[in-house]
């Protein structure tokens, strides 16, 4: 029987902060996942005796990455982009491998982000308020630019229960010097009224363009459109879910009821069920452009660009062969 290779320290902090929303926001997961990768190949190269140990280190580390959180895309996009590039004959060729490809994925992460910016605040017009919804780096890059361009930007930003990412966005945008009004998430419709345009992010986009981002955006999306404010989600393209190519559908993860009630408030109310999913899917009719790196789409096309990206069919690079006593057996999907 093969023992486990050791997983580094990083990853194994990175995965628990990940499942634990320390780190959180489908951008920023992706780049903490490639950034534990790059300390895994390092500590992997040193302690690795052959090529096929320190694949099997890096697959077991990618796995345990993986496990985390099921919603957001980007994050085994970050392994397929890093895993996928892993080649060499020896354990130092490997390492470099996997570094270069961190590297490249980190600068890439960076470009998008701020060309999508630059796209969507052509979207924005001088004096335009938006609505958002949780707390999107990529939606935020947008407001980021169009103030760079000049234009007085306001925002109305809903608190996004139960875990109030709303006062990320709120202080960010307070830091861009946009003026900010904090709103109960069922307060959105009232004040539709006075937004231009629905700004949120995306955790997985699928191949129908349907939009899967945070619990609310769909019925805010639907509320929007019913009121004539169009919505346009910025999502850099590892946002892109190849497996909804094949007919997958993105998994919504659900969380921990303590997030929505406490102990005691719970057994004052008696036997009840809780539910918490974190993640909805707006259907593609009620999204007006996806932003992205690449331009901008109305959620019909974004197929296509799919296609260019990943081909057909997308690779698991963080699962191998099965092995005995290892936790890394074959596909759960
Ligand atoms: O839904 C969320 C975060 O959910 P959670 O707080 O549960 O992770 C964000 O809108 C997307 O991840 C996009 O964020 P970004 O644009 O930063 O990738």
């Amino acid at each position: 029987m093969t023992s486990d290779p050791p997983r580094s320290d990083a990853v194994e902090s990175t995965a628990d902060d990940i499942a634990s929303m320390e780190i959180r926001g489908a951008a920023t997961i992706a780049r903490a996942a490639a950034d534990a990768l790059a300390t895994q190949a390092r500590e992997a190269a040193t302690e690795s005796a052959t090529p096929a140990e320190f694949e099997r280190a890096m697959r077991r580390a990618g796995r345990r990455l993986y496990d985390t959180r099921p919603t957001a895309v980007s994050l085994p996009n970050a392994l397929r982009y890093t895993l996928g590039r892993m080649e060499g004959d020896d354990v130092e060729a490997l390492r470099d491998s996997v570094l270069a490809a961190v590297s490249a994925f980190v600068d890439r992460l960076d470009r998008a982000q701020n060309d999508l910016g630059r796209v969507g605040a052509n979207r924005l017009r001088d004096g335009d308020t938006v609505m958002t919804h949780c707390h999107s780096t990529d939606a935020l890059a947008c407001v980021e630019a169009a103030v760079e361009q000049g234009k007085d930007i306001s925002a109305i930003v809903k608190e996004t229960r139960p875990r109030n990412q709303g006062h990320i966005t709120a202080s960010q945008l307070r830091e861009l010097g946009v003026d900010v009004t904090l709103v109960v998430d069922s307060a959105a419709r009232r004040y539709l009224d006075d937004a231009d345009h629905v700004l949120v992010g995306a955790d997985s986009i699928a191949a129908d363009g349907g939009v899967v981002n945070k619990i609310g955006t769909s019925g805010l999306a639907v509320n929007a459109r019913e009121r004539g404010v169009p919505i346009m989600v910025a999502a850099q393209t590892i946002k892109l879910h190849p497996d909804t190519l094949t007919g997958h559908t993105v998994e919504i993860e659900m969380r921990d009821e303590a997030e929505v009630i406490d102990e005691a408030s719970r057994a004052d109310i008696g036997d009840i069920t809780v539910e918490n999913p974190a993640f909805d899917v707006t259907p593609p009719r009620y999204v007006d452009a996806i932003v992205t790196e690449s331009g901008q789409f109305p959620p019909e096309s974004i197929v296509t660009l799919m296609r260019e990206l990943f081909g057909e069919s997308a690779d698991r690079p963080w699962e191998g062969p099965a092995e005995a006593g290892s936790d890394e057996s074959g596909p759960t999907a």
